[in-house]
């Protein structure tokens, strides 16, 4: 099955316990020494976290109500520039934008020992755990998460054995609206920057694309400063799309940014009701490097739990991508940035090498 194939993918090496279980944040009311993350060195100390993060950037909010020429024009812009915008009037309901972050905090409410029962397994991606990067990291992150690909009903029975089903019908419900937007603005982004139809119709059709739900929660931490809530990093996906809830934290890294003109961190504030998309890693490659992948991270800046809820775009673990400018569609004679690459590759390399994975792939 598909999505078997991707989670095997994901799931290329086994991880510790100690690498999967979050830790029990009711616990403790002091900032534990194995989450005090050091000051990082270079650009990123520029707006490093809560407190002096003030910087926001004016990343587009787009209106998905006006006609796609337009919308899918912008969209392009903000894919080129920020790597990211917000969309508003997207067509999700807002009650379901609120169902989602209640059974979110509902989930996250729970005994640790009750959420332990739904522990994703060494080499799994379902479930319960910390972030699937944090493996990669001497410190732990303040975060918790619950990822979802395909059903939910497995874990979700092991949280709420006789009460699972209100849970399962949310998420459903929400992965598949957001697959179609998902799938909408991919196809948008790609005509409006002038790809062939076919290429377009190979890399995202139903076939060929799967979805990822990741459901994050910061709680509240006695420490922000001295804490990482989500550690730098950029999506494996074509698009990202969040759900942030009314809580500020996500900052992305841009060259527009920082002052000092090395680039800098700063806040994209999630509008109300807007849904923030941001490039992923996999449409950076497409895009032949056109659009920019977002590199970003939470910081904790405010004294209350911050969920977020995030739907990953991605295409199947066998596709294999390639700029799509140098492949016959798009903008002719373009030099080609990067070899081709199947998914499954790129994810086993980028979880080698976290931070040079696109090197490795660079022509
Ligand atoms: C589809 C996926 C992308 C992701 C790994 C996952 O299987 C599900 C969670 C995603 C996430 C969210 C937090 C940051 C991240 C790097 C991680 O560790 O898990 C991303 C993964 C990714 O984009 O590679
Ligand atoms: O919580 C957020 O705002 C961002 C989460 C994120 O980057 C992710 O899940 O990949
Ligand atoms: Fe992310």
């Amino acid at each position: 099955m598909i999505t078997t194939a991707l989670s095997e993918a994901f799931g290329q090496y086994t991880l510790k316990p100690h690498q999967i279980v979050p830790l029990d944040f009711h616990s403790v009311d002091t900032l534990p020494e194995t989450h005090v993350w050091p000051p990082p060195p270079g650009p990123e100390l520029v707006n490093t976290a809560a407190g002096d993060g003030q910087l926001v950037f004016p990343v587009p909010v787009i209106d998905f109500s006006v006609p796609e020429d337009s919308s899918g024009k912008l969209m392009v812009e903000a894919c080129e520039t920020w790597g990211v915008f917000q969309l508003v009037n997207h067509g999700i309901p807002l009650e379901i934008l609120a169902a989602v972050e209640a059974q979110t905090k509902r989930l996250f409410a729970l005994p640790a020992s009750r959420k332990l029962e739904a522990l994703r397994s060494p080499n799994g991606v379902n479930g319960y755990g910390q972030a699937r990067f944090a493996s990669l990291f001497d410190k732990n992150m303040w975060n918790e998460g619950f990822t979802v690909m395909g059903s939910p009903a497995d874990h979700a029975r092991k949280l709420w054995p006789d009460d699972y089903q209100g849970f399962c019908d949310v998420i459903e419900d929400y992965q598949k609206r957001m697959r179609e937007l998902a799938a909408r603005l991919l196809g948008l982004i790609l005509r409006s920057a002038n790809t062939p139809a076919q290429e377009i119709r190979r890399i995202s059709s139903p076939s060929a694309t799967m979805t990822t739900l990741q459901l994050n929660s910061y709680p509240p931490c006695p420490d922000p400063t001295r804490a990482m809530g989500m550690a730098p990093h950029t999506d494996t996906s074509f698009l990202t799309l969040l759900y942030q809830g009314g809580v500020k934290g996500l900052q992305i890294f841009s060259d527009r940014g920082g002052g000092g003109g090395g680039g800098g961190w700063g806040m994209v504030d999630p509008v109300d009701g807007g849904i923030t998309v941001n490039v992923g890693d996999l449409l950076h490659v497409v895009s032949n490097a056109r659009f920019h992948t977002a590199r970003h991270r939470v910081v904790l800046r405010e004294a209350r739990q911050r969920v977020s809820v995030g739907l990953f775009f991605v295409p199947t673990a066998d596709c294999v991508l390639s700029p799509l400018a140098c492949g016959g569609g798009g903008g002719e004679g373009e030099v080609c940035r990067y070899r081709a690459v199947s998914v499954k590759e790129y994810i086993g390399l980028k979880y080698k090498g976290f931070e040079t994975v696109l090197s490795a792939i660079t022509k």
